[in-house]
């Protein structure tokens, strides 16, 4: 566990910010001037629920936010956003979902450990998150190069998906700053019936 944290602290002091500010002030631009747009959140698998945390908590700042492969997923056009959070950045099923979304005229935020994969080459806004993905290999280059270690230290895409929880974490700590929101703004649309 403290191998883990440690990863991400140093995988965190990484992450490019120019990127994060982009990232943010799309979004920061886009509720102050289109409340009415829509916020697509994509991912598969691990990656999918980390999207589905970060989703709830746009939700509760006050965002049209839905989460692909829900029941309840609106058409997106040229006025909403689509967030596709893959660390390999080319699983078939969020790609396809990326490309239908781009083909929509969405502006898609792509959060990957790779700024060369399929997906990252479509988004118009790219936060590169280090973190050994699905397909890295135990040799795996974040985990040498951030630990000084050639272990996997944790199974498949574990590092890129906890780097990324916290990392969203900390654009919604950011967004509410920008948006002014204290944490009674986000409580009281946080949903009353399950008390
Ligand atoms: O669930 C996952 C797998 O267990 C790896 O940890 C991944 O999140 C899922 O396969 C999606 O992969 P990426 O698109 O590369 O994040």
């Amino acid at each position: 566990m403290f191998d883990i944290a440690e990863f991400v602290i140093r995988a965190a002091q990484m992450i490019k910010p120019e990127q994060v500010n982009k990232m943010v002030e799309v979004l920061t631009n886009f509720y102050y001037n289109n409340r009415n747009g829509k916020v697509l959140v994509m991912g598969a698998g691990r990656s999918g629920l980390v999207g589905r945390a970060f989703a709830m908590r746009l939700l509760h700042l006050g965002y049209n936010a839905y989460v692909l492969g829900e029941t309840i997923v609106p058409a997106i056009g040229e006025k909403d956003i689509a967030i596709a959070i893959s660390g390999s950045g080319r699983t078939k099923l969020i790609l396809t979902a990326a490309e239908a979304a781009k083909e929509a005229k969405a502006t898609l935020i792509a959060i990957t450990s790779y700024s060369d994969s399929p997906i990252a080459k479509i988004a118009d806004v790219v936060v590169e998150i280090p973190g050994r993905t699905k397909y890295s290999q135990n040799e795996d280059y974040f985990a040498r190069q951030i630990l000084g270690i050639t272990e996997p230290l944790a199974p498949l895409g574990t590092l890129f998906e906890d780097t990324t929880q916290i990392f969203l974490d900390g654009v919604v700590a950011e967004l509410m700053m920008k948006l002014k929101k204290t944490e009674d703004d986000l409580r009281v649309i946080h949903a009353n019936i399950e008390l």
